[in-house]
């Protein structure tokens, strides 16, 4: 990313700040709705929820299948903040932009963020409708310099070279896996590898086959961002991709990818995804139950 805009630390205490005075929830996991996948947040009660257009700073959703919404609430005694709507970088967003509200869940006291996407598969063995832990991923964009850590560091949120090979929590990964035995939902849950590629453009058929040799299970157009920056600030983090379609990968194969359908995937495993994500969340170790930041 070679533009100056920079977001200075005042600028995220402030978001942070207005939202710890406008709720009484004080959030220890983040969840970010990937498309198709906004009712993630249906779930928490006692709801505060305020419109993208409302909170100071924020960014606004332009994509449909992203309500624009961040929603406070209780999940299984745990508090959580929830983005219904999410910023990808083919919308017009900086990467800083893209990735504004992870240091705001940093400052607020979050200690663990879930990213959920919609992604298509390369892998012969993710069929639409499977959920596919992600164990890693290539960032396209960021191999390329587009990275939201690019520019001045910012030492209060972490280190200008920050290691990324452990960035999929093991522990959350395994958990989810033995959640998904007790479920009954086995057969469906897979690890592998997440590859985010600019979009918006779906992939071509040579881009496909070059995804497919290199090693990608599932393609998609965010995540990667929001990931490095807050594995930079030091939250946990747990992925977990929705497939909802094949990327097409012979010039025999005359089907084609559109975002409803995408969408419409999202629609029929919505139920298994939000229980996966609420076992995980009534599940997981927390570090620090009492989230102490003070209302300012
Ligand atoms: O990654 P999420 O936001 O789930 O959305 C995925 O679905 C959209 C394409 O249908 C793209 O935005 C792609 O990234
Ligand atoms: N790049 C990309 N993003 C997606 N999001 C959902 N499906 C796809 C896909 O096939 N390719």
């Amino acid at each position: 990313m070679h533009s100056k805009e920079q977001i200075s630390h005042d600028e995220y205490q402030k978001t942070s700040d207005w939202l710890m005075s406008h709720t009484k929830h004080r959030p220890i996991v983040a969840i970010i709705c990937g498309s198709g996948l906004g009712m993630l947040a249906d779930t928490l009660k006692c709801q505060d929820s305020f419109d993208y257009s409302d909170i100071p700073g924020f960014p606004q959703s332009t994509v449909q299948g992203h309500a624009g919404r961040l929603v406070f609430g209780e999940l299984k005694g745990k508090s959580c903040v929830c983005m219904q709507g999410r910023f990808h970088m083919y919308e017009g967003h900086s990467l800083l932009k893209t990735t504004f509200p992870i240091r705001v869940f940093k400052l607020m006291g979050v200690e663990t963020l879930i990213v959920t996407n919609a992604a298509g598969s390369l892998a012969d063995s993710l069929r639409p409708g499977d959920i596919m832990i992600i164990k890693d991923h290539i960032n396209f964009p960021g191999l390329v310099g587009l990275n939201p850590l690019c520019g001045p560091n910012d030492e209060k949120f972490g280190p200008r070279f920050p290691a990324m090979s452990g960035c999929y929590d093991k522990g959350l990964r395994s958990l989810v896996m033995e959640l998904a035995k007790q479920m009954g939902v086995s057969s469906l849950v897979q690890e592998g590898v997440y590859a985010m590629v600019g979009g918006p453009n779906f992939e071509t058929i040579a881009e496909a086959k070059l995804l497919h040799r290199l090693g990608v299970d599932a393609v998609g157009m965010s995540t990667a961002p929001e990931v490095v920056v807050a594995t930079h600030c030091g939250l946990r983090v747990f992925g977990l991709s929705l497939i909802t379609n094949k990327v097409v990968k012979s010039y025999e194969d005359s089907e084609s990818v559109n975002h409803e359908g995408v969408l419409e995937v999202g629609r029929l495993r919505s139920q298994t995804v939000q229980q996966l994500v609420t076992e995980l969340i009534s599940r997981m170790e927390i570090n620090n139950n009492e989230n102490t930041n003070n209302v300012s």
